[in-house]
């Protein structure tokens, strides 16, 4: 059974001076090791729901449990660190080098030298830069990209609980943000971390998240897999932003994980074989070139784990054509 790393009971924030609710009663429970993924358009509350976890900013009403417990139990500054934030504007530290950027909370948690120089080594590498070319530079020597890979090393230094990241991508170029995203997926595949990421654009939280929490008006419209998401929209609301994205660009973000049913089949089926992460757009041309109803779903060690059937993509089809009609 998972464990839940966060719980929201019925939390509301109210800004002061303002007549509106920016979270209005939100209950969710994040479980350890997921990847969650926050959409909504610009003022549906998603900052406010992650700035409140974080306890930048603190609920109107309800609680917010880390572990069980309810984060206003905890203090403050040894909670945070448990807690890896990335955002947008990246917020390295200006006249500090790469890796005293990246040692930041080991050093306030009074690792020894060895140790921090360690970590930092390896979390360059995690991210994709070379330590020996970055670790002496300033954040001014690198470009945005990287300069988020830093924040995304920094974020981690100290081995958090859960991580919250703020539309991390938010400021950076459509090519290398792919590879970013990319990126972070493979870490997230090595460390399972509890991941919670805000952003605007459909395509990058449903080919990031195991399951996506839509918001408006601050309230959640449903929090569910990509899968679902498109073919079981739970209101008007979400139908008309999840149909605003065409069939195959659709395609091409939801993974065959998300829409698979599980099954154990015997491996000398003569159907075709997907990867759990490929996407559907790779599941509808294994099915083509199989030219059978229905194609399995495997993980990395070739081990069956689902399938995935022509009407499954079929019934997803004849949604989309109703809620553009
Ligand atoms: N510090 C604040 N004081 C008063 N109102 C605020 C404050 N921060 C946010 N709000 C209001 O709360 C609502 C939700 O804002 P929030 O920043 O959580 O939305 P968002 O979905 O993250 O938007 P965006 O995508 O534009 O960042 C908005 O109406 C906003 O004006």
């Amino acid at each position: 059974m998972d464990r839940t790393a966060i719980e929201f009971q019925k939390v509301s924030k109210q800004y002061p001076h303002t007549s509106q609710y920016a979270v209005r009663e939100v209950s969710a429970r994040i479980p350890e090791g997921s990847f969650i993924t926050i959409l909504g358009t610009s003022g549906s509350g998603k900052t406010t729901f992650l700035k409140m976890i974080n306890r930048i900013y603190e609920p109107t009403s309800g609680d917010i449990l880390f572990f069980g417990e309810s984060i206003k139990q905890l203090k403050v500054e040894e909670y945070r660190r448990k807690i890896g934030y990335v955002i947008q504007q990246i917020g390295l530290f200006p006249h500090m080098t790469i890796e005293e950027n990246i040692a930041t909370v080991p050093t306030i948690l009074n690792w020894d030298k060895k140790r921090i120089a360690r970590r930092v080594e390896e979390l360059l590498e995690l991210v994709g830069l070379v330590p020996q070319d970055y670790k002496k530079r300033y954040p001014r020597q690198l470009s945005g990209g990287q300069q988020q890979r830093v924040g995304l090393a920094r974020a981690m230094a100290a081995d958090p609980a859960i991580m919250l990241m703020d539309e991390p991508f938010g400021a950076i170029d459509a090519i290398t943000r792919q590879t970013l995203q990319d990126e972070l997926l493979r870490i997230q595949k090595k460390l399972h971390k509890t991941i919670l990421f805000v952003t605007h654009d459909i395509g990058e939280a449903f080919k990031l998240g195991d399951q996506v929490i839509i918001m408006h008006n601050g309230e959640i419209q449903q929090f569910d897999t990509p899968y679902n998401i498109l073919l079981r929209p739970a209101n008007e609301y979400v139908a008309r932003l999840v149909s605003t994205e065409d069939t195959l660009q659709q395609l091409k973000v939801v993974t065959a994980k998300s829409a698979m049913t599980a099954v154990q089949e015997p491996h000398h089926h003569p159907v075709g074989r997907v990867r759990q992460d490929v996407s559907l757009y790779a599941v509808l041309t294994c099915l083509l070139e199989s030219a059978q109803p229905y194609v399995l779903v495997e993980d990395e060690a070739g081990n069956v784990i689902g399938k995935i059937t022509w009407d499954e993509l079929k019934v997803k089809n004849k949604r989309q054509t109703s809620v553009s009609a």
